[in-house]
């Protein structure tokens, strides 16, 4: 007992180092009387300082996982905590003040992102001002020097006094992504933020998000069904099925010429509980199905169709 005892303690917490953490995650929408469950017991952890893709089918349950992420809806069960904030029991006073100044979101469609009566300056400055502090000039030089140095990262500091209208989709999506990170938040989620542009501004729009990652520190997380991404990011996830599936992990690796190559490792993903969901090629080239004979050796786990087949 004494021993099981010192074992939970010595436990870490299931991710502790991460800023975002998705533990067993169960999303269930009754329509119509039918239950749809758009995510079975999610698992994902996305470190601080990440920049990751989820990519997966249509009706993978990738919008249903970045509104709960981004505090607009909530998980039937299981736990989600983003920089410290539980999803699941926070109050509506603390869900306001999570979704102004700990998370920046981008959606696809630059109308839902972007006021249109508003320079491109002002919009930035807007979620600075909804903070609740009251107006003195200090404040207002405050919030339009940090709108002038957003802009200025992101590459569009000359554009600060056009509206929406008066900007490209490029643009619109760049002073979009200089709004997120109005109030410094800790993530920025972005849903399909390339889906209405053409591929050379998509890479563009990439190497925004890569900018506000490395230079201004945000953990960032881009659903996307853009097969471009794949180049883009260090860590691709899959979402198969309402769950992750399996990953992409992507280094640039220099050799002793200083040349450059990229090397690519898929993963598929292991659960808390000990399950893995093979490639569903994988299975059928070998012919598995039902049963498996499993076998440790010392530095790999062997997975093998079963040759008793028919016994049972
Ligand atoms: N409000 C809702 N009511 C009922 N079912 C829903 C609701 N929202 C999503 N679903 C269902 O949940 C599943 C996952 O949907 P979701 O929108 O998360 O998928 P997705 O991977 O984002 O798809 P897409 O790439 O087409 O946007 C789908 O079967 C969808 O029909």
């Amino acid at each position: 007992m004494r021993r099981r005892a010192e074992a939970a303690r010595n436990q870490v917490a299931y991710g502790h180092d991460s800023v975002i953490v998705c533990d067993q995650v169960v999303r269930i929408f009754t329509a119509d009387r039918v239950e749809v469950q758009a995510l079975q017991g999610l698992d994902l952890l996305v470190r601080k300082g990440d920049l990751i893709a989820l990519v997966g089918a249509s009706g993978s349950g990738k919008s249903t996982l970045l509104n709960i992420l981004a505090g607009l809806d909530a998980p039937t069960a299981g736990a989600a905590t983003v920089a410290g904030c539980d999803l699941l029991t926070m109050t509506a006073k603390e869900r306001l003040r999570y979704r102004r100044e700990l998370v920046g979101f981008v959606w696809q469609q630059t109308a839902r992102n972007l006021m249109p009566f508003l320079t491109a300056a002002q919009n930035v400055a807007l979620p600075m001002q909804l903070n609740g502090e009251r107006w003195s000039a200090g404040r207002a030089k405050r919030r339009a020097d940090r709108a002038g140095e957003l802009l200025d990262a992101l590459g569009i500091a000359h554009l600060a006094d056009r509206r929406p209208a008066q900007l490209s989709g490029g643009e619109q999506q760049r002073v979009a992504i200089a709004v997120a990170m109005a109030n410094n938040p800790s993530v920025v989620l972005a849903d399909e933020p390339t889906g209405e542009l053409d591929s050379e501004t998509a890479a563009s729009i990439f190497e925004a998000f890569r900018t506000v990652n490395r230079e201004l520190g945000a953990t960032v997380v881009i659903v996307t069904h853009d097969p471009m991404v794949a180049g883009e990011v260090r860590r691709t996830v899959a979402i198969r099925d309402g769950r992750t599936s399996s990953e992409v992990l992507r280094e640039t690796l220099t050799d002793e010429h200083g040349q450059k190559s990229t090397s690519e490792r898929e993963y598929v993903m292991l659960d808390r509980t000990g399950r893995v969901q093979l490639p569903r090629e994988f299975l059928a080239a070998l012919g598995m199905e039902h049963r498996v004979a499993v076998d440790l050796a010392s530095d790999h786990i062997a997975v093998r169709p079963d040759e008793r087949e028919g016994d049972a």
